[in-house]
């Protein structure tokens, strides 16, 4: 069965830009032009904006999770959404968060590359999960400074019996039952806002499924609780002047408080974050982050190496810039230089959008695209589209980075490119993501030749939310640099 986004890309070429739909008995108008929504839900300006709301916020189910009054991704109450977004944005942002980021990719990276080398280059690795892999041990280190092992984990898991090795000790206690149950987030979400109530409570094989469901969110919620409550002991029991960590719970646990040694200052946002407010805002970003940076850098490498051309360029651009001694890449180079490789992600983050839907609701009676909508009307949207709209694109179905480059920037219209989302709800995590991105696949291509296994084959992908990337092999080989 087709998902969703093939369903609302077949219903775009039937209908064209603006049509209708319905979910049970939710209309739902779906735009696939941005300035059909400019006065709209892609109106820039928290104040004058009217959809901050994501329409499953709504839904009596994400109420009954409690995600409608906390956290950020449902939260209703906008005082408070946008007292965590600002935070979060802030701490996620900032350049010593950043840099620590690009330090901490490397070193992760360096183990996986000891793990590729040994496995030699005749093998086909099964790249979707070794990159799943790197991201869990990156993002959780870089959001709570904890040690994951699961890359240490899964190169043993593919190792002959013979050669297995004793694995580190985790340091999350029951690390797979956490992993999984993370994971189950999003499909929680889609059964919580779809499932009507009266199924959920009264039918018994669904009722179980919902409790099911709910004790997993408390087990998680109570893990990540006992992660923040003994960061936050370890925090007092330092001396003032001691360094602390820099990750991003220690940041939500100091932000406004004289801990803090940031001193950020966020303008109407001057109280610290309560413990609840930390663990809701760190699951949030756990799910945020895992999936859409795993399958960027996979849909990435497959765009690259499925394109020898783009592939010699980027790779003449990488070896031209760092030396093959350069073991150490730097924060700023990372940032200003690499022209062609910021054009080579940015085409591939619009041939196959990872988060290509959104949808929310109008909070006050609207007019825009020529029609009136009372509020309450769910305003859905196809970044996937937009990215490949004749409207805004020249030969939208062929690979071109270079339209991205400098050279061409005249050529690109206002707006038509938005991998982290276009409305106030769009993403905070934007500067991260791009940063890590970036490191990884400088330090991949300067290291190994990487070839897709099946060439002729397209790369799976999956709606879940997210566009995931669902197998990629690739073999790799280590470079000779000289
Ligand atoms: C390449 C990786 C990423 C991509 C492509 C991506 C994309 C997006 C997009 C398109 C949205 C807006 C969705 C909408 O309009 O409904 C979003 C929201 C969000 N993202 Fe990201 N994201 C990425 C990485 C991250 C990271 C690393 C974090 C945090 C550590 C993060 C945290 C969030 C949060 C909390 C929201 C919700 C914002 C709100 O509801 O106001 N994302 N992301």
């Amino acid at each position: 069965m087709a998902d969703a986004y093939t369903f609302l890309n077949a219903m775009h070429k039937q209908y064209g830009d603006i049509f209708e739909f319905y979910i049970g008995s939710r209309r739902l108008i779906m735009l696939n032009r941005v300035d059909l929504g400019e006065n709209g839900v892609f109106k820039q300006s928290i104040k004058s904006n009217n959809y901050f709301l994501r329409d499953a916020a709504l839904s009596q189910g994400w109420e009954e999770l409690g995600w409608t009054n906390r956290g950020i991704i449902g939260n209703r109450l906008i005082t408070d959404w946008l007292f965590n977004k600002r935070l979060l944005s802030h701490c996620l942002s900032s350049t010593k968060y950043l840099k620590e980021s690009v330090s901490s990719i490397q070193q992760i990276f360096s183990e996986a590359e000891g793990y590729w080398k040994e496995l030699g280059d005749s093998k086909p690795l099964e790249f979707t999960e070794w990159m799943h892999c790197f991201i869990v041990d990156t993002q959780i280190k870089l959001i709570t400074g904890q040690m994951t092992y699961s890359l240490s984990s899964y190169y043993n898991s593919v190792l002959p019996p013979h050669l297995k090795k004793p694995l580190p000790r985790q340091s999350l206690e029951d690390y797979s039952k956490f992993m999984s149950y993370l994971l189950a987030w999003p499909p929680t979400g889609q059964f919580f806002y779809f499932v009507p109530p009266l199924l959920r409570h009264y039918v018994p094989g669904i009722r179980h499924i919902a409790e099911w469901l709910k004790m997993r969110l408390k087990w998680l919620e109570s893990e990540v609780a006992k992660i923040v409550r003994e960061k936050k002991k370890m925090i007092e029991n330092m001396d003032n002047d001691e360094a602390q960590e820099l990750n991003l719970l220690t940041m939500l646990l100091t932000i406004n408080t004289e801990r803090d040694t940031n001193k950020f200052k966020v303008e109407n946002a001057e109280r610290p974050f309560t413990e609840e407010e930390i663990v809701e805002i760190l699951i949030e970003a756990f799910i945020a982050a895992l999936d859409t940076t795993t399958s960027t850098l996979c849909f990435l490498f497959y765009n690259i190496c499925k394109h020898p051309d783009v592939k010699s360029r980027l790779v003449a651009e990488i070896d031209a810039t760092i030396s093959s001694q350069d073991n150490n890449l730097d924060y700023d180079s990372v940032t200003t230089l690499f022209p062609y490789t910021n054009a080579v992600m940015k085409e591939s983050a619009r041939m196959i959008t990872v988060v290509p839907l959104g949808a929310q609701v109008a909070s006050k009676d609207d007019e825009f695209a020529g029609y009136k909508w009372s509020a309450g009307t769910a305003v859905a949207f196809n970044y996937g589209v937009i990215h490949r709209h004749k409207a805004y694109w020249k030969d939208p179905e062929i690979f071109r980075p270079e339209r991205f480059l400098d050279e061409h920037r005249d050529e690109l219209k206002p707006r038509a490119f938005m991998p982290f989302g276009g409305t106030v709800k769009s993403c905070p995590g934007k500067l991260l993501a791009e940063r890590l991105v970036k490191t990884v696949v400088i330090l991949l291509f300067s290291r190994f030749e990487v070839e897709l296994c099946e060439p002729d084959k397209e790369v799976k992908r999956k709606y879940v939310l997210n566009n995931r990337c669902e197998e990629l092999k690739v073999y790799l080989k280590a470079r000779n640099r000289g």
